[in-house]
């Protein structure tokens, strides 16, 4: 079993994450985390903040001499602003009267349309947003961010398995259809500025963020999460809650503002007959001796890795701190009002793209402790290579 968690608030000083259930022997350093929290920290339309936070990170515990020990391992992340907010965000009971007098704590008691705000406030009734939105705000997704790479590092030394993102469309901006990137690509998606796979879909997504700014608005869109190198046999057809395509759905929707995920050609292929629909198979090279003519299926069927590519496609709502502030309702005096707006991002889809990476990197770890098993990586090698031999000897 391998099980995470994050802990942490928007201006709190520190993020932390856990990760439990990770093999011993899996190569990982403080580099290799800072590099991916590098990457979801770009991306043209982002937030002010994002050009000052550093992410400075630390494991506190289950990596030594750059190994994973078999134990759960933590890592924190802090916040550049927190001297700042540490009278606003103090754990400890401060004095009223200085809390009062500072601006940033300003009651938010104008909840902004899309956000957390209003929904959190009436469950856990709070009088304004500030304890919501700490929660809410996709900063803890540095978090998740920071244990996918350690599953993706897992990933790439037990199977050779490469995670990759591409920005299908931004706003009404898409990118033509052609073939999916390939782990060669990575380096120049990452050059793009909104993360797309090519020169004509980035110069339409960046006009389209530029417009969308200049109207004082916010814009969604559409990321391709691709892992290639997996073989058949991840998740499982025999029970709703061990099948793959569930778990990487509920995973992508549990990030902050993500609304759709698509597994493969998804709505696409509930337009097409039968015939037009499967991929159809036939004899092949490679470990397992078959091959598929297409991969519609984003290589799952039946809840199981079919050894294709996995192709899932994930869409993300626009940013709902809109400059062109949205009307709402004055929690405090029950008048109309125009919601909160602070700084913010106008586009958060390209780097929500590295974000999405980690959390597929986290699934398709947990499905390959589940089958693989072993208490090192060594011993789930050695596993990998006994299914795979089987497999070239059945077919
Ligand atoms: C990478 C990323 C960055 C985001 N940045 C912002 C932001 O700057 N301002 C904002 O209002 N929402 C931002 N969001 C979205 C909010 O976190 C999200 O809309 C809010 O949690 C409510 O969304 P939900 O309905 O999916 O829970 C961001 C989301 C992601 C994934
Ligand atoms: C901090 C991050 O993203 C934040 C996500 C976010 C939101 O409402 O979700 C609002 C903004 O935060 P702030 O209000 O502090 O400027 C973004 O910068 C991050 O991704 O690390």
């Amino acid at each position: 079993m391998l099980r995470w968690m994050t802990a942490g608030e928007s201006h709190g000083p520190a993020l932390v994450a856990i990760l439990e259930g990770m093999v011993a022997g899996v190569e990982i350093t403080t580099n290799e985390l800072t590099e991916q929290l590098g990457r979801r920290r770009l991306g043209f339309g982002r937030s002010p903040r994002m050009g000052f936070e550093t992410d400075q990170i630390e494991f506190l515990g289950g990596v030594r001499h750059g190994r994973t020990q078999g134990g759960p391992i933590a890592v924190r992340i802090e916040n550049t602003e927190w001297p700042k907010w540490q009278t606003v965000m103090s754990a400890d009971p401060v004095d009223a009267a200085e809390l009062a007098g500072l601006a940033r704590n300003a009651p938010l008691t104008r909840p902004r349309p899309g956000h957390a705000d209003l929904p959190g406030m009436q469950k856990y009734g709070f009088t304004e947003a500030r304890p919501v939105l700490e929660r809410a705000s996709a900063r803890e997704t540095a978090a998740r961010t920071a244990l996918g790479t350690v599953a993706r590092g897992y990933l790439r030394q037990l199977l050779g398995v490469d995670i990759l993102s591409h920005v299908v469309s931004i706003g009404r901006a898409d990118a033509p259809e052609g073939p999916a990137p390939r782990p060669a690509d990575l380096a120049a998606i990452d050059e793009s500025p909104v993360r797309a796979f090519g020169a004509a879909a980035t110069e339409r997504m960046v006009d389209e963020v530029e417009q969308v700014k200049s109207a004082g608005d916010t814009v969604g869109g559409v990321i391709e999460v691709l892992a290639y190198g997996l073989p058949p046999g991840l998740g499982s057809h025999v029970h709703w809650d061990r099948r793959l395509d569930a778990r990487l759905s509920a995973a992508l929707m549990g990030v902050q503002a993500m609304k759709g995920v698509e597994i493969g050609d998804g709505f696409t292929t509930a337009r097409r007959w039968g015939s037009e629909a499967h991929d159809e198979i036939d004899r092949g090279s490679g470990p397992v001796g078959v091959a598929r003519r297409s991969n519609r299926a984003g290589g799952l069927e039946g809840g199981i890795t079919n050894g294709e590519p996995l192709r899932v496609r994930v869409a993300m709502k626009p940013i709902s701190t809109v400059p062109r502030a949205l009307s709402t309702v004055d929690v405090e005096t029950g008048e109309p009002a125009v919601a909160i707006h602070q700084r913010s991002d106008v586009c958060a889809v390209p780097r929500a793209g590295v974000v999405l990476e980690s959390v597929v990197a986290l699934v398709l770890a947990e499905a390959a402790v589940e089958k693989f098993g072993g208490d090192s990586l060594a011993e789930s090698s050695h596993n990998v290579a006994g299914y795979l031999r089987a497999l070239e000897e059945r077919w």
